[in-house]
C-alpha cells in the first residue's frame, strides 16, 4: 500500500514539509525525519508511538500526502467549521462522493437518508447531541468525535489518525478505537496510549528524534524496549 524509501523530511518555516536534498548552503529548515524506510501493506493496522516531538505527526502527514484521495484523515487540527452544525461538519466527509449540485441542495435542506446515516454514526460514536447544534457549542471531546465522524463518513478503506481520541476517557477511547478498526481495512494511527497501541494494533512502529527505532508485529513486541524509549527521552 505504501513504501517509504530512505525518507529525509525537513520542516521549512515558509514552505512547510519537504523532502529536498541537502545543498550545503546555510540551512533555513529543521530536519524532522532521518533516513526512514518503511513498507505498510494493505490490511495492516499500525500504531505509531514515540515521545513528544519524535516526528510522528510529520511521518503521518507524509503518508497521507502519498495516499491522498484513497485515505480518510483525522488530524489533531480537526478543521471543523465552527459556525456550522454537527450535521454539516460530518456531511463534509461525503462531499467528494457526490455531484456538487447534490451537495449544495443537501447542505441547504438535508436529505432524509443522510440525516439518518449521520444520526446512526453519531450514536455509534456516543455523540448524543442534536445534529443541528453548532460545533462551537461542543466540548473538546464532542468536537473530537465530530471530526472522527467526518473522517468515518468518507467511507474509505484506509483510516489515518493523529491521536483522534486524546480528549476522551480511556473506556470510550477503547470503544471508539474498536469502531474505527472494524470499519477500515487498513489503519495507521498515532497513539499516545502505549498500552492501547500494543493491545489493539497488529503492528507498532516507534519513532525517536526523527528516527525509526522499533517496527514490531504485535506478537513479538518487546515491552521493555518501549518503556526504555520513553525513559531515555525523558532524561535526554
Ligand atoms: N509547524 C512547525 N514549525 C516548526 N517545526 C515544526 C512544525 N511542526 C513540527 N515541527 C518540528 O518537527 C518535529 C517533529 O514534530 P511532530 O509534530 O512530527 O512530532 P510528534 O512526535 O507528532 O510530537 P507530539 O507527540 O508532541 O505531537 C518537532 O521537533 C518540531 O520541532
Amino acid at each position: 500500500m505504501i513504501t517509504i524509501d530512505n525518507l529525509n523530511l525537513h520542516y521549512d518555516k515558509t514552505a512547510g514539509y519537504n523532502t529536498r536534498k541537502k545543498t550545503g548552503k546555510k540551512e533555513t529548515s529543521t530536519q524532522v525525519i532521518f533516513d526512514l524506510s518503511l513498507t505498510i501493506n494493505e490490511g495492516e493496522k499500525v500504531a505509531i508511538i514515540g515521545p513528544s516531538g519524535a516526528g510522528k505527526s510529520s511521518l503521518l502527514h507524509h503518508i497521507y500526502q502519498q495516499l491522498q484521495t484513497s485515505a480518510a484523515l483525522c488530524s489533531q487540527r480537526q478543521g471543523l467549521v465552527d459556525n456550522l452544525s454537527i450535521y454539516h461538519n460530518i456531511f463534509m466527509g461525503a462531499l467528494a462522493r457526490h455531484h456538487w449540485l447534490f451537495n449544495l441542495v443537501n447542505l441547504i435542506r438535508p436529505f432524509k437518508q443522510d440525516l439518518n446515516d449521520i444520526a446512526t454514526l453519531c450514536q455509534q460514536l456516543e455523540l448524543d447531541q442534536p445534529l443541528a447544534k453548532k460545533v462551537d457549542q461542543l466540548s473538546g471531546g464532542q468536537r473530537q468525535r465530530v471530526a472522527l465522524a467526518r473522517a468515518l463518513y468518507q467511507q474509505q478503506d484506509t483510516f489515518i489518525g493523529d491521536e483522534p481520541f486524546s480528549a476522551l476517557d480511556p473506556l470510550m477511547k477503547s470503544r471508539l478505537l474498536d469502531t474505527v478498526l472494524a470499519r477500515h481495512k487498513s489503519v495507521i494511527m498515532v497513539v499516545h496510549d502505549r498500552e492501547l497501541a500494543i493491545t489493539a494494533f497488529d503492528r507498532v512502529i516507534a519513532l525517536d528524534k526523527g528516527r525509526l527505532v522499533l517496527d514490531s508485529q504485535k506478537q513479538s513486541i518487546n515491552q521493555q524496549q518501549i518503556t526504555a524509549l520513553y525513559q531515555t527521552s525523558a532524561v535526554a
